[in-house]
């Protein structure tokens, strides 16, 4: 039997992780957050806890965490609650939508989350506590890192790389073959299509670089 599962987080990326994790069977017993949620019933049924030390009541062996902060451009809530919680012992699982279609030979990392319609082609690569949120298309032999976030309707072609703390923004699309660096983020309804460098900002239809740190 499955581990039983602690929510991090109380927000909308939460929420739909809670409505999915119904939708698969899951057993969620907690979550922790500063704050109560008050709009999805799902959390009514589950322990409130509002202290991340609260954790200490359970046994790290006895179950998983599922990260649910949001990922938003220049934020790092997310990573920090992945941080703060694995130094502890603690590990989060992977969520999979029924809704999304994932390829047999693709690879998901610990602590993915593929959200509802998303598709994985064949020979793709997914890093560690990455989201690849509703509706989001990898192609083919993609290598996405750890801890990006590839938003709601947004396509990587074939073949594209992403390193890590990588946003694509909702609607945007990276043209096959193209390496995007360490830090970047795609602009929401941007299209790429030009390898991109570590610690970029890049927008608009035909994603000009306008910041670089
Ligand atoms: C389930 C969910 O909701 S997941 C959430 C998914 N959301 C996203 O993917 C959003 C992605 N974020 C963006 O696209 C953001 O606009 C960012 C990160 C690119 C903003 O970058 P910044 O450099 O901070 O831009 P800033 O907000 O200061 O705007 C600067 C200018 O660019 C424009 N601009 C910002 N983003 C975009 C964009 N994606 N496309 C075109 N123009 C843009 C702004 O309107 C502004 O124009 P102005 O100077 O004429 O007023």
């Amino acid at each position: 039997m499955n581990k039983p599962l602690i929510m991090i987080g109380s927000g909308g990326h939460a929420s739909v992780l809670m409505d999915l994790l119904d939708l698969n069977g899951e057993r969620v017993i907690a979550y922790i957050s500063p704050n109560k949620n008050t709009n999805n019933q799902m959390f009514e049924k589950v322990k409130y806890l509002s202290n991340d030390e609260d954790i200490s009541q359970f046994n790290p062996d006895d179950v998983l965490l599922v990260n649910g902060i949001g990922s938003l451009p220049k934020h790092n809530n997310r990573k920090n609650v992945a941080t703060f919680f694995t130094k502890l012992g603690f590990s989060f699982t992977s969520v999979i939508s029924p809704s999304a279609i994932v390829s047999s030979s693709a690879s998901l990392a610990r602590g993915v989350q593929v959200m509802h319609g998303a598709i994985i082609q064949a020979g793709a690569c997914i890093g560690e506590d990455s989201i690849i949120n509703t509706g989001a298309i990898i192609e083919h032999d993609c290598d996405v890192g750890a801890n990006n976030h590839i938003a709601p309707r947004a396509t990587l072609c074939g073949g594209v790389q992403t390193l890590s703390n990588v946003h694509v923004g909702v609607h945007a699309c990276v043209i096959q073959g193209l390496n995007i660096g360490d830090n970047v983020i795609v602009g929401a309804g941007a299209t790429v299509s030009k390898n991109i460098e570590d610690k970029t900002i890049v927008y608009g239809h035909r994603a000009l670089i306008i910041k670089k740190e």
